[in-house]
Formats: structure tokens, C-alpha cells, sequence
């Protein structure tokens, strides 16, 4: 694929350029972004990875046979609406949207289109995410191959069925935010237990990096590694006391279970519409 055109400027869409900008998997003169209408955004990505910018949804399919669908559910109707008319069977879609399935894309582009639905993280803009992927009904063996080596470039891939992709963007697409939320307040706790912020930080990091590896390197069990810090009687036993008193471990389940609910429930609403649509 020589071009890779990407509707829907946003967070996701850039950590992906950005990843295959610095992993050298595509040059940013051979990238093709827009967006809804923010020149702008637009503006502000070719200053940054001096990828190629249109407003002109028909310049974009002409130039790219790749095309990444980033917009967001909400957007996605209005989005294939307004390129259906310039897709030609030289174009191979690969959608990271959640909870909207290649079977409602091909709908939509009412054409038997070879769609490659993808769940990355944002960790792609440092080559680091982790992908499930599936294909739809007219995308081929060698398709999928493509967009799982593409994919490789800025992270992890698994192929999964459809149907747990649901499952993969509430534990790994939504992940880091989960992440994050704790950092958030283990900045907080570092704050309260005398540290500076940065100091703080620092530290947090560090261990969240060593654990990372701890977890990757070792193959080992979480509970294995946590046992292994947990001196009887010492200083973590009594932090972990407080996590498992209030349900850290039930509310980390929920949290994964709430976000994959979301998910089918876009799913779900995608194919009453399209349902209503046909009656
Ligand atoms: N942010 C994340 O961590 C992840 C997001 N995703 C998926 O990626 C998609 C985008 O998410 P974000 O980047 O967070 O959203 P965002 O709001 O940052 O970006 C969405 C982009 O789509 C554009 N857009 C809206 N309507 C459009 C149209 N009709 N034509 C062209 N462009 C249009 C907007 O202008 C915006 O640039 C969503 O479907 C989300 O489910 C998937 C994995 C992770
Ligand atoms: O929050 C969302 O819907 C998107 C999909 C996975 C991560 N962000």
C-alpha cells in the first residue's frame, strides 16, 4: 500500500501517525490526513510530522488505497457518507473505531469493501501499543497479514474473533487511561506522604516501568511478583490491606466490564440503526 489516507484528525489518529512516522513504516509524505472541517488541527499535524493535509475527502481517496477510519462513533455515519462515492476496490479500510463492526462499515460504504477492524492504544505514538484485530467478510488472509505486520510496527498485535474486540478495547484500548488514574493518585498519595512532585513522579514511573518488565521479563504471575515484595507483617502487606478491604480488585473488574458493556452497547446501536434503516 503506497498511501495511507486517515479520516479523523484526533488523539488516536495521531498516535498512530506518529508511530508510523518514527518506525519508519511510512514516510509522512506518503500520509493523507483530514478531518471533519479543523483546518487548523489539520495545520497543526503537518507543522509537527509534515504529513500531507485536505479538507477534500476526494483528494484523500484518490491519493491513499489505505484508509483509517479515527473518527468517532458518533461521527462515523456522517464521516462514510461523505466518501462512499469515491471508494474504489483499490481500498483497504482499517477502522480503530469501538463498538462499530465491519459489517456496519461495509453497510454503510454499500460496497463488499475489505474492512480490517483494529483496537490500539495511544500508546502507538511511541511504538508501544497493544492491538486486537479482526476482518471483516471481504477483507483477505493477506489483508489481515498486512495490517497485523503495520500494526507490529508500533506495538502488539493479536488477532482476535469480532467479537472480542468488545473485550479488547475495554482492557487494553481504554487500558491506559486506567493507568493513568492510578499514577494520578499515586501523585497525590506521593504528595501527602512528603514528597515533591517530581520527586514523586520520578519514582512512580520507575516502579511502574520495573514492574512492566518485572511482569514481561519473568513471565511470572502478578500474584507471584506481589507476594514476592509482600515481606509478612511489613510495610506492603499493610498497603494491600487497604486495597483488598475496599475492592481494588473488584472495582478494576468493573471498570474492564463497564467499558466492554460500552462498547457492545455501540454496537448495538449501530445495528438498530442500520436495521431501521433498511425497514
Ligand atoms: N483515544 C484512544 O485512546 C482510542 C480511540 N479509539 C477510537 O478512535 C476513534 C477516534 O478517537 P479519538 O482519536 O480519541 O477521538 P478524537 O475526537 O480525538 O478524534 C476524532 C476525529 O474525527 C474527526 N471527525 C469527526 N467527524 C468527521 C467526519 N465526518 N469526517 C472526517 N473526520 C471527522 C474529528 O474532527 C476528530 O479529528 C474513536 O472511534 C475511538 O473509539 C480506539 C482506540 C483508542
Ligand atoms: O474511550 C473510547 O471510547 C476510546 C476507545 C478505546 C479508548 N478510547
Amino acid at each position: 500500500m503506497k498511501n495511507i489516507g486517515i479520516i479523523g484528525a484526533g488523539s488516536m489518529a495521531e498516535a498512530m501517525l506518529s508511530g508510523f512516522i518514527q518506525g519508519e513504516v511510512y514516510d509522512a509524505q506518503h500520509i493523507y490526513v483530514t478531518n471533519k472541517s479543523n483546518a487548523e488541527r489539520l495545520n497543526d499535524l503537518q507543522r509537527q510530522y509534515g504529513v500531507n493535509i485536505s479538507l477534500n475527502k476526494k483528494e484523500i481517496l484518490e491519493k491513499a488505497d489505505l484508509i483509517f477510519l479515527a473518527m468517532k462513533p458518533k461521527d462515523v455515519k456522517e464521516a462514510i457518507h461523505s466518501i462512499k462515492r469515491y471508494v474504489t476496490e483499490k481500498h483497504l479500510f482499517i477502522s480503530v473505531l469501538a463498538g462499530v463492526s465491519t459489517s456496519v462499515i461495509e453497510e454503510m460504504l454499500e460496497k463488499k469493501v475489505p474492512v480490517i477492524r483494529a483496537m490500539p492504544n495511544t500508546s502507538a505514538s511511541i511504538r508501544l501499543s497493544a492491538t486486537g484485530m479482526a476482518k471483516g467478510a471481504y477483507a483477505t488472509d493477506e489483508q489481515l497479514t498486512f495490517a497485523k505486520n503495520l500494526f507490529k510496527a508500533i506495538g502488539t498485535v493479536e488477532i482476535v474473533e469480532e467479537e472480542q474486540l468488545d473485550a479488547v478495547t475495554g482492557l487494553a484500548g481504554s487500558g491506559p487511561a486506567y493507568i493513568y488514574y492510578l499514577v494520578e493518585a499515586m501523585e497525590l498519595a506521593g504528595k501527602e506522604v512528603g514528597l515533591d512532585e517530581e520527586t514523586a513522579r520520578s519514582f512512580i514511573i520507575q516502579t511502574l516501568y520495573g514492574a512492566s518488565e518485572m511482569l514481561k521479563q519473568t513471565k511470572k504471575d502478578a500474584s507471584v511478583l506481589r507476594k514476592e515484595v509482600t515481606s509478612p507483617g511489613g510495610t506492603t502487606e499493610a498497603g494491600i490491606h487497604v486495597l483488598k478491604t475496599n475492592g481494588f480488585k473488584e472495582m478494576m473488574i468493573e471498570c474492564v466490564k463497564q467499558a466492554q458493556a460500552r462498547s457492545k452497547e455501540l454496537k448495538h446501536s449501530f445495528n438498530e440503526m442500520l436495521l431501521k434503516e433498511r425497514a
